[in-house]
């Protein structure tokens, strides 16, 4: 499909419904409000729960580490959102949490509860893993409890995502996050994952259709609605985007974003895998940070797969290099005017702008930053290549 001249969505909640619900929110005295549009300061809510990974191969434990969509998205949006922006996570744990002093969690503590932290055991199979077959397979072992509507903080939002990976953000939890927030990003994992008899070792991660679960009546009031391709035939590319903007990541082949009205296709970056785990939540936040810059969705996309491809660049949570960091902001502020503008005016623009391939190039550059970083700190294997989740025995937290 041509990408269509012009286009423009609705923002998740409607202008009306915020100043009915500010306004009644400020009859009861509840803090905070007083209008998104021409925010100061852009605050973002990530809803989703921090958790514990295994990684497995061959029946070994080759590795454990802090996981959950909101640990690397708050990890991005940290390091690479506009100096203005700040960020709420809301997340639960067990007093089993293992990672408290980790540097996402030590910023955006969770919320402790009685039940254990969720934890995943991610196995990986021994064969290469192409763009498109799943490279692990996913077990819920511990589901810590779900985050509820009451557990969001009272007060508006710039922008929210709904970055939930055990079932924790429940339809309700959603639906107010969309009153909230003035825009809405959605990983549909937070939406399509159900679990098999959580017998012995865990339930199976499979999908449902989106369209089975009571999360689809919302779609229409969400902004952005991500999807890996393996999740994308649940979602329905074809009827959601008719709802909302839908991106589907491709692995090493970048991501395609389908508008109603247009598609476009963005280029990924180089990167050296050696764990594939958090790059659809990394893109997720880089895609959220561009948009936060004021680009365009399709522009903000190759934010998206740069840091997609910095996450699959290390094991669990990445450190950013400070110097690759403030090389891709000097980038930024140098191809864009006025920072925020999408997330924070009335209609989001979609087409792939003309600072596009420039900005691409600029940031293959920055890119390369992440792959030297990588070389430097690994040991070489015999055949020249880093350091990978074969290799990988014990692993830091
Ligand atoms: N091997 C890779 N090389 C470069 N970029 C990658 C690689 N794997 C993932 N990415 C980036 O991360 C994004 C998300 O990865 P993907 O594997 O599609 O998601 P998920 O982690 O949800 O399965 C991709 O769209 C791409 O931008
Ligand atoms: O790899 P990815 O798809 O972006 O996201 C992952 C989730 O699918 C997984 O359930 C969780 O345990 C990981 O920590 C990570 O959040």
């Amino acid at each position: 499909m041509a990408p269509s001249p012009a286009a423009a969505m609705p923002l998740a909640a409607e202008p009306d419904e915020v100043v009915v619900e500010v306004e009644e929110e400020e009859e009861r005295g509840v803090k905070g409000g007083g209008g998104v549009a021409g925010l100061d300061e852009v605050e973002g809510l990530v809803v989703g729960s921090y958790c514990h990974d295994v990684l497995l191969r061959g029946g070994r434990v080759v590795g454990e580490t802090l996981g959950g969509a909101a640990a690397f998205v708050s990890n991005v949006l940290d390091a690479a959102s506009p100096a203005r922006a700040s960020l709420a996570v809301v997340s639960k744990v067990g007093h089993d949490f293992a990672y408290a002093t980790a540097a996402a969690p030590a910023r955006h503590p969770p919320v402790l509860c009685a039940s254990p932290t969720t934890s995943f055991h991610a196995r990986f199979s021994d064969d290469a893993a192409s763009a498109h077959a799943p490279d692990r397979q996913l077990r819920r072992v511990h589901a810590c409890d779900p985050i509820y509507p009451a557990d969001l903080p009272d007060r508006r939002f710039a922008y929210g995502l709904a970055v939930g990976v055990a079932g924790e953000v429940l339809p309700e939890t959603l639906e107010r996050m969309i009153r909230l927030c003035r825009a809405v990003l959605v990983d549909a994992q937070a939406l399509i994952r159900a679990f098999d008899g959580e017998a012995k070792g865990g339930g199976a991660v499979r999908h449902v259709a989106l369209e089975a679960t009571p999360y689809a009546r919302l779609l229409p009031r969400v902004a952005f609605l991500k999807a890996s391709s393996e999740e994308a035939p649940y979602v329905g590319v074809e009827t959601a985007r008719r709802r909302c903007c839908v991106i589907v990541t491709e692995g090493r082949d970048g991501c395609r974003l389908y508008w109603d009205g247009g598609e476009a296709r963005v280029a990924p970056f180089p990167a050296v895998q050696v764990d594939p785990t958090g790059a659809g939540d990394s893109f997720l936040a880089g895609f959220a940070s561009g948009l936060l810059w004021g680009l365009s969705a399709t522009d903000a996309a190759l934010l998206g797969n740069f840091f997609g491809a910095a996450a699959v660049s290390q094991v669990g949570v990445p450190t950013f290099d400070p110097k690759m960091l403030q090389a891709v902001k000097q980038i930024l502020e140098k191809a864009v005017k006025r920072p925020c503008t999408h997330i924070n005016g009335n209609t989001f623009t979609f087409q792939r702008s003309s600072i596009h391939d420039e900005l691409h190039k600029s940031l293959q550059e920055a890119a390369m930053l992440v792959c030297e970083q990588k070389q430097a700190n690994s040991p070489a294997t015999d055949n020249g290549d880093v350091c990978s989740i074969n290799e990988l025995t014990s692993l830091p937290s």
